[in-house]
Parts: structure tokens; C-alpha cells; sequence
């Protein structure tokens, strides 16, 4: 399926990110194999594939956490350094970043992200300050803002991490796996956020190998299995047939080896579980 999308539209501005022939090997394992995919400005696009399959090497990619073997990889219209440094690009990584024996409250966490406001020293203004408020009240945890991080549940920490993005006010957000662990009103109240911050032209790439939510989430999906299998809306990438073929492309090794792979029937949902 190839992409029928304007790499550039004249009202949102640049492709929140856009990849192009990205190959990245991790040890001897070719996580990412000639990938090309944009993720459009004032879209949900959803990356989903089965344990392995390269969602989290994708979105480090776009966080300059690991070096492509080969291709190019642009943030914001940007190359990913100078977008970084402009911190219009939020992210929550897979596992919880948090330590919660750190004693940092709820408020706290999404302050951090004023600091591309801020800067490191200056003190919050009332403006930091009101900005965190509505943050919190946005994903409904102004009750909590003063709590310990460590007394919050994980899909309330989860809400607290994207109350941080909604404070940082950033263009695009990278986020892995936002809903392990997360109850439906919580899903619900975090998809509504995503839903909104789209709505005003901003980009979201989010990784899921959770297929019942994909359905509610997406404008667009990217089927990843070391290569993308697909992209496109819902309806047209998820798909008994396109899945089939999502399941049955294994990983690869960097000699091109296909790896092992298990030989009993499973569904789409059990495997990409
Ligand atoms: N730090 C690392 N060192 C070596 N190999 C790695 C590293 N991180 C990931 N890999 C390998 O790269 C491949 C892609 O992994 P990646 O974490 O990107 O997949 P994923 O789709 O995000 O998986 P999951 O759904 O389990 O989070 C896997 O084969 C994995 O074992």
C-alpha cells in the first residue's frame, strides 16, 4: 500500500516525521529494514506490530536514541538534533521513565515540561503555573497534582506523563505503548486529549500491539514487522489479509536470515498480544 499523502500541507506546516529508507541494526538483529513512512501533521498514526517488530526502534530513531545504519530521518521538518533543541517533540518512553522512590509530585513532573519555556534555572511563572494546572485538569488529575508520583497508580502516571506533554505544548508527541496497564476511562480520557491536540495541527506517533484500540485511535496505521507491511487508514491496513501478512513477515537478522519461527496457527490478536 503505498502512501497517497501531501508531504507538506500549506495550513499544518511540515509532516510531524517523516523516515526514508531507514535501516537500523541492533547487534546482529536488523530491527529496521528500508523503512519509509510519514507521520502527517493533524493525524493519529498508529504503529502496530507483534513483540519485536521495531515500533520502539522507530520512535528512538526520531529521538536520535539510536544511529541508522542507513536512510534519512527528518523531525518537525527538521533534521532530529535541531528539532530536539527547539523541544517542540514530546515523548514517553515504554517503561515508566519515573522512578517513583523519587520524591517529585504530580505537579512537578509536568512542570518539567515548561523548561523549553523555562529554561533549566528560571523560576515557574504564573503562567508555568497555570499552564500546569490545566494540564492536570485536562487529563483529570487535578486532585492528585500535589501527590507523591510514587502514590499514583501506572495508568494515572501515564496521564500525569501526557499532561506533561500537553504542558510542553510540543508539535509532535512519540509515544510507546501508552496503554499497557491503562483502565478504559483512562484510555478514554487519553485518547480525547490526542484527539484534540491533532485537531489543532499537531502530530502523534504511537506504538500498540493493541488491536482492539487501534479502531478508535487511528487516522492512519503503519504495520511494522522489521519492514512496514502497510499504511494506511484503518478500514484498509487492518485487515484479516494485510495481518496475515503482518504475522507471517519475521523479523530479520542482518545477514538476511529469516529467524525462527513458531509453526501453530494463532490469530491476529493473540499474536500481536
Ligand atoms: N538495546 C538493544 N540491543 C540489541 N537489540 C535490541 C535492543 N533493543 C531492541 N533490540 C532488538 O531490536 C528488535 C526490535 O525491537 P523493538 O524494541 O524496536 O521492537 P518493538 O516492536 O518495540 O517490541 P515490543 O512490542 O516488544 O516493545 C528486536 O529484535 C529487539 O530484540
Amino acid at each position: 500500500m503505498t502512501e497517497q499523502r501531501l508531504p507538506y500541507s500549506p495550513h499544518l506546516g511540515p509532516p510531524g516525521a517523516v523516515v526514508t529508507d531507514l535501516t537500523v541494526d541492533r547487534g546482529n538483529v536488523r530491527a529496521l529494514d528500508s523503512v519509509s513512512l510519514t507521520a502527517a501533521a493533524g493525524e493519529i498514526t498508529v504503529l502496530l506490530g507483534p513483540n519485536g517488530s521495531g515500533k520502539s526502534t522507530l520512535l528512538e530513531s526520531l529521538l536520535g536514541l539510536v544511529t541508522p545504519t542507513a536512510g534519512t530521518v527528518r523531525v518537525l521538518g527538521q533534521p532530529v538534533r535541531k528539532a530536539l533543541r527547539s523541544g517542540r517533540v514530546a515523548a514517553v518512553p515504554q517503561k515508566d521513565a519515573i522512578d517513583e522512590r523519587f520524591p517529585i509530585t504530580a505537579a512537578e513532573v509536568v512542570m518539567q515540561g515548561r523548561r523549553r519555556f523555562t529554561g533549566p534555572w528560571r523560576r515557574p511563572s504564573a503562567t508555568d503555573r497555570d499552564a500546569v494546572a490545566a494540564a492536570l485538569t485536562r487529563v483529570g488529575l487535578d486532585a492528585v497534582a500535589s501527590r507523591g508520583i510514587g502514590e499514583l497508580s501506572g495508568g494515572q502516571r501515564r496521564r500525569v506523563l501526557l499532561a506533561r506533554c500537553l504542558a510542553q505544548e510540543a508539535d509532535l508527541l512519540l509515544l510507546d505503548e501508552p496503554f499497557n496497564g491503562m483502565d478504559a476511562g483512562s484510555e478514554e480520557v487519553y485518547i480525547d486529549v490526542l484527539r484534540e491536540l491533532t485537531a489543532a495541527g499537531r502530530t502523534a506517533l504511537i506504538s500498540t500491539h493493541h488491536l482492539t484500540t487501534v479502531d478508535r485511535l487511528a487516522d492512519s496505521v503503519a504495520l511494522l514487522n522489521g519492514r512496514l507491511v502497510a499504511h494506511g487508514p484503518v478500514a484498509e491496513t487492518t485487515t484479516p489479509q494485510i495481518l496475515s501478512t503482518l504475522l507471517g513477515a519475521r523479523p530479520r537478522t542482518v545477514d538476511d536470515t529469516p529467524a525462527a519461527s513458531g509453526s501453530a496457527p494463532i490469530t491476529a490478536e493473540e499474536a500481536l498480544s
